[in-house]
């Protein structure tokens, strides 16, 4: 490592990588063996939460048997996705004016989320100007991921997440894998060949676009995680699996809508043709691997008890769902649902832009031209999807239309603004403590 020249100009943009996965996935093991094997001068940061940064150490020894050249830092003590971010911010604009490297890759901790250190890196910031984010790479613990799905297939469905307590972590590792445009499948010596189809098409359902490899130990070719891999901040937001059926099904209602002519919509329940049992003939792309998928888009409330119901005995064949739901009991508010295996979870996500006052709702609109608004009912709606392999999409509609709110007790329903629903109790299943109250978009 040779010292930079603070007189120096600018220092040339280098090329960065996040390397994130679950906690023991492996990513510790592969920045160690990319360590061994590349002819680059990494700089490494490697952030642990807890205050003893056991990952910086394993990698301080190799770097310095291996080449001594990499330099390694170490972020302990908090999470560099949220309370470390300033910290780590500091630290990359220090590395690129002070030390010689080629690439910067970033371990995060195990409970870290992708997105808040990604987000570091776009836009016009100064840390975007010194680092060009090429790859995301998520290591996936290929056994345990397989044992997720299989054991919330024969446990009995677990209580939604309760006021104030954690996200289960699957969730987290959920995210991690639908945020990576790279995804290491590592313990392939762990896992058989049935286990391993089983685990490529759970990645495929989660991160349909994303390049997948197997690896033991993480022994992998350096240039597959250090070469520019397609890790692009335009498709990013979009490239989970729920996002791009949401996104399908939004394609769909456009051609359905271009293609019949007049009809009129049913303004207040299924407007966007979730029922699409009419072109559900052909296979859409992820159905060509046993992945089906189900976007529900509805412009009519849940009533609470009965969608609570519904999640206690989500079909065993749910992998993921996430999106956005409304609840009669509460009209200001915006929920997101979000699903891995048995577990769902409902937490407050926001406001809907309806239950604001008109001037901010005008500002939000400007801003926010994309989103679909109804004369009634706003932006309030149920949107979102379920993926799973081989869903039975029939029953899991029918299910859910009867969750909602029913003619009669529609009529119930104070005006809008203001709504209370006359006997749904207070969602029980509601688990953030401190709700954004930003919108939910
Ligand atoms: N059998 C097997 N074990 C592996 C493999 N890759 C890693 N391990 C082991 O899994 C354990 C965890 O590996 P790490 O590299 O520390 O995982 P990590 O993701 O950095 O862990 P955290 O920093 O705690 O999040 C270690 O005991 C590794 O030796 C593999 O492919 N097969």
């Amino acid at each position: 490592m040779s010292e930079h020249d603070p007189s120096d100009d600018q220092p040339p943009q280098r090329p960065a990588t996040i390397l994130t996965g679950s906690l023991g996935a492996g990513k510790t093991t592969l920045l160690n063996y990319l360590l061994t094997e590349t002819d680059q001068k990494l700089a490494v940061v490697i952030n642990d939460v807890a205050s003893l940064n056991i990952d910086a150490e394993r990698v301080s020894v190799q770097t310095e048997l291996v080449s001594g050249e990499s330099t390694v830092t170490e972020l302990s003590d908090g999470c560099i996705c949220c309370g470390l971010q300033g910290v780590l911010r500091d630290e990359l604009y220090a590395l690129a004016h002070t030390c010689e490297f080629d690439h910067l890759i970033i371990e995060a901790s195990g409970i870290s989320e992708p997105e808040p250190i990604a987000g570091l890196f776009l836009g016009n910031t100064t840390i975007a100007t010194l680092f060009e984010l090429t790859n995301v790479v998520t290591v996936v613990d290929a056994p345990r991921l397989s044992d997720t799905f299989s054991e919330t297939e024969q446990k009995p469905q677990q209580q939604e997440q309760q006021s104030g307590k954690p996200r289960p972590l699957s969730n987290l590792t959920i995210e991690q894998i639908e945020c990576g445009n790279q995804l290491i499948l590592n313990k392939r010596d762990l896992v058989d060949e049935t286990t391993a189809e089983r685990v490529e098409k759970l990645c495929r359902l989660l991160a349909p676009t994303a390049k997948k490899q197997w690896t033991t130990y993480g022994m992998i070719e350096p240039a597959t995680v250090l070469e520019a891999g397609g890790f692009d901040a335009g498709t990013a937001p979009i490239q989970a699996g729920w996002k791009q059926a949401l996104a399908r099904d939004e394609e769909r209602s456009t051609t359905d809508s271009e293609s019949a002519s007049a009809q009129t919509s049913n303004t207040e329940s299924h407007e966007h043709s979730h029922d699409h049992e009419h072109d559900h003939n052909h296979a859409h792309p992820p159905e060509v691997y046993g992945i089906s998928e189900l976007s529900y888009c509805v412009r009519r409330p849940f009533y609470p008890d009965r969608f609570a119901s519904f999640l206690n005995t989500l079909p065993q064949t749910i992998v993921r769902g996430k999106g956005l739901v409304w609840l009669a009991h509460d009209s200001e508010t915006a929920y997101m649902l979000d699903v891995v295996g048995n577990q769902a979870t409902v937490s407050e996500t926001g406001r809907w832009i309806a239950s604001l006052p008109e001037k901010r709702q005008a500002q939000y609109r400007r801003a926010q031209p994309e989103i679909e608004w109804h004369d009634e009912h706003g932006d309030r709606e149920q949107r979102f999807a379920l993926l799973g392999i081989a869903l039975d999409r029939k029953p899991i509609q029918d299910r859910l239309d009867a969750c909602l709110v029913t003619d009669t007790e529609w009529e119930q329903l104070t005006t809008i603004d203001g709504l209370q629903f006359a006997t749904a109790k207070k969602a029980s299943f509601t688990t953030q403590d401190e709700a954004d109250q930003s919108n939910p978009y």
